[in-house]
């Protein structure tokens, strides 16, 4: 299981990010090849191998020539993405990242999030810094990003809408609807940004102390300003070995329909459980309900809850980790009297099952005229 860690001890930026990514073995001629894709012009990749504080690292800027300086709404960033020959899987990263921009804009300034006119964000090197994230992520293909605390800076920094506070109100915004601790620590200025903090938002599960993996090899993307202490974002890769714990995430309804209640186990599987299941339950005032349970992997938990919040009627839900133990599973195909069936075997110690698959036996089944317990009889002779 592939492992990223974003250590952000000095906070995180678009460029930050891409540098990492760069250093980590992301090849710059790939990254901008794939970012033509958007078929925009007026910018290039500025990616240099340097030295910061006797550190060995990658500073990624976004050149933009004349043309770049556009200013532009969320509809328009919006249309670039869905219009570009990326691929699929980039389009919605880059556009669950953006949007994470967009709503923290429309709160802070208060205007819909489709009209949020991005002046410094929305600029061409803000699309660049989020869709090759979204490209670098597609290309590693990490099972999990895990996010330390981020150090966000202190003081004021100096933009479009004049002097703000650091963390500025649009990175407070988004780091409120994210799940990261912050904190302040030796960094006078800014230096978790809008999108550095959106796309791990995004792409990040929140860890408050170092996770426990096997690390293999590590990127520094260095940040523009100096701020006495390194100025980098460091990604650690490594791997661990097969989850075998696993999350349980629950909540109980009593005023859904059964076509609704229908409806959200399919989009849950859909979105990544492991299994989803009900169990009638009377709640308070003796109404008849149904207790939830969904079974995922640590890193779907947040589309799993997106899910349950949005397509349920709950208010609320619970989360634990649990430890799980599956038996080795695989298949070998027999040949019968009456047609191929595959069998299933399970393993785990000393103990060795072999199961016919039901889909098969159903087919021999209802071809044969014999019944389930004959085809089974039949089957266990051939296996
Ligand atoms: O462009 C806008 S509207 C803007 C809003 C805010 C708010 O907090 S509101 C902040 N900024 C600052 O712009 C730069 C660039 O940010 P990136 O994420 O594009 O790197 C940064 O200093 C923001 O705090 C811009
Ligand atoms: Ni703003």
């Amino acid at each position: 299981m592939k492992v990223l860690y974003f250590d952000c001890f000095s906070g995180i930026s678009g460029d930050m990010v891409l540098g990492a990514f760069i250093d980590l073995g992301i090849d710059p001629v790939f990254l901008e090849s794939e970012l033509k894709k958007l078929n925009i012009d007026g910018f290039k990749i500025a990616a240099e191998a340097t030295m910061k504080k006797g550190i060995s690292g990658t500073r990624c800027h976004v050149v933009l020539n004349e043309d770049g300086h556009h200013h532009r709404h969320f509809e328009d960033i919006k249309r670039i993405i869905s219009n570009s020959s990326l691929s699929d899987d980039v389009k919605k990263t880059a556009l669950a990242i953006f949007r994470r921009v967009a709503v923290a804009e429309a709160k802070v300034h208060n205007v819909p999030v489709e009209q949020v006119h991005f002046h410094e964000v929305g600029a061409l090197d803000s699309i660049i810094d989020i869709v090759g994230a979204a490209i670098c992520f597609h290309a590693l293909k990490p099972d999990i990003i895990y996010g330390s605390k981020i150090n966000v800076g202190c003081g004021w920094v100096r933009c479009a809408h004049g002097l703000l506070p650091v963390p500025a109100p649009a990175t407070t915004e988004i780091l409120c609807d994210a799940n990261f601790e912050i904190y302040s620590k030796c960094i006078d200025g800014e230096s978790a940004t809008p999108t550095g903090v959106a796309i791990l938002a995004e792409l990040g599960t929140y860890t408050p102390t170092t996770p426990s993996f096997i690390p293999e090899k590590t990127g520094y993307g260095f940040g523009g300003k100096d701020f006495g202490v390194l100025n980098a974002l460091r990604i650690i890769q490594g791997r661990k070995s097969e989850p075998n714990q696993i999350m349980v995430v629950e909540t109980n309804v009593d005023d859904m329909t059964g076509e609704m209640a229908g409806y959200v186990l399919e989009r849950l599987l859909k979105n990544g459980a492991l299994d989803a299941f009900y169990t009638p339950v009377y709640m308070k005032k003796s109404r008849p309900g149904i207790h939830l349970t969904v079974l995922c992997e640590e890193s779907k938990l947040s589309s799993i809850e997106d899910t349950i919040l949005r397509e349920t009627s709950t208010l609320g839900l619970r989360k634990y980790p649990v430890e799980r133990i599956c038996m080795h599973r695989y298949f070998k195909n027999i040949s019968t009297p009456l047609g191929e069936v595959t069998m299933k075997i399970a393993e785990h110690g000393d103990i060795h099952r072999e199961t016919p698959e039901y889909e098969d036996v159903k087919k021999i089944a209802q071809e044969s005229g014999k019944s389930l317990w004959e085809v089974m009889e039949m089957v266990e002779k051939y296996k």
